[in-house]
């Protein structure tokens, strides 16, 4: 049976199917701000987003996901911690079963809702699938959400779930600009990780903003009326598709702030 966030597929039975799932370099982490280093050469993050990229929204089993047209560089990641330009592919989001969980990352050992994550892939690559096997292929910025006043922001995106409700519902979604999602300041952790889902590639540069947008509750209600199963199966909720955090494994974690 393939891999899921239930008890007889979830998190702990990856390693299974994915041995890298205990690898030197897995995501996400418990972040520790005490614990990360401020380096001063850390750049801003430059993120240039065209909203006229933004193709479809998909329900995958797994989450939804909003993709980008991604053959040319109008939907770019550059400076911050890396080197080159990444192309924006697809958005995300993790959440859980009630507010007191959902996040991938922790903070502290503080979990958050809901996590947004917004996947580049490096462009000396010539596709996203080369570039999620090399070491330096991808690049994810990491937004918290947090409980508070409603997000208009996110009402498109919500509006779009009825289309998608079960596990590979698709619709068309145009002239979305993800830059609405991020939050006012663009400080962040960075250390270097893997894919948070299998195949749990070790290829991605991660970039953990500190601020967290907002949500409300009912937001987050309309999150979890997302289905993990498809059209005619029982009717599986999705919720609490995050994967906890993996061991640091003494890897450094910077900050661009001090
Ligand atoms: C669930 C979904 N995963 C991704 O697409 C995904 C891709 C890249 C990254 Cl970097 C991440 S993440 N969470 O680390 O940001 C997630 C998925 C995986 C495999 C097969 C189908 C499928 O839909
Ligand atoms: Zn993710």
């Amino acid at each position: 049976h393939a891999w899921g966030y239930a008890a007889n597929n979830g998190p702990d039975k990856w390693c299974d199917n994915f041995p890298i799932a205990n690898g030197p370099r897995q995501s996400p982490i418990d972040i520790v701000p005490g614990a990360a280093s401020f380096d001063a050469e850390l750049k801003p993050l430059n993120l240039k987003y065209d909203p006229s990229t933004c193709l479809d929204i998909l329900n995958n089993g797994h989450s939804f996901q909003v993709t980008f047209v991604d053959d040319s560089d109008s939907s770019t990641l550059t400076d911050g911690p890396i080197t080159g330009t990444y192309r924006l592919k697809q958005f995300h989001f993790h959440w859980g079963a009630s507010d007191d969980k959902g996040s991938e990352h922790t903070v502290d050992g503080t979990k958050y809702p809901a996590e947004l994550h917004l996947v580049h892939w490096n462009t000396k690559y010539p596709s996203f699938g080369e570039a999620a096997s090399q070491p330096d292929g991808l690049a994810v910025v990491g937004v918290f959400l947090q409980i508070g006043a409603e997000n208009a922001k996110l009402q498109k995106l919500l509006e779009a779930f009825d289309s998608i409700k079960a596990k590979g519902k698709q619709t068309t979604f145009a002239n979305f600009d993800p830059a609405t999602l991020l939050p006012g300041s663009l400080d962040y952790w960075t250390y270097l990780g893997s894919l948070t889902t299998p195949p749990l590639l070790e290829s991605v540069t991660w970039i953990v903003c500190k601020e967290p947008i907002s949500v409300s509750s009912a937001q987050m209600a309309k999150f979890r009326s997302l289905l993990f199963s498809a059209e005619g199966e029982t009717e599986c909720c999705m919720v609490d598709n995050y994967r906890p955090p993996q061991p640091l494994k003494g890897r450094p974690v910077r900050a661009s702030f001090k």
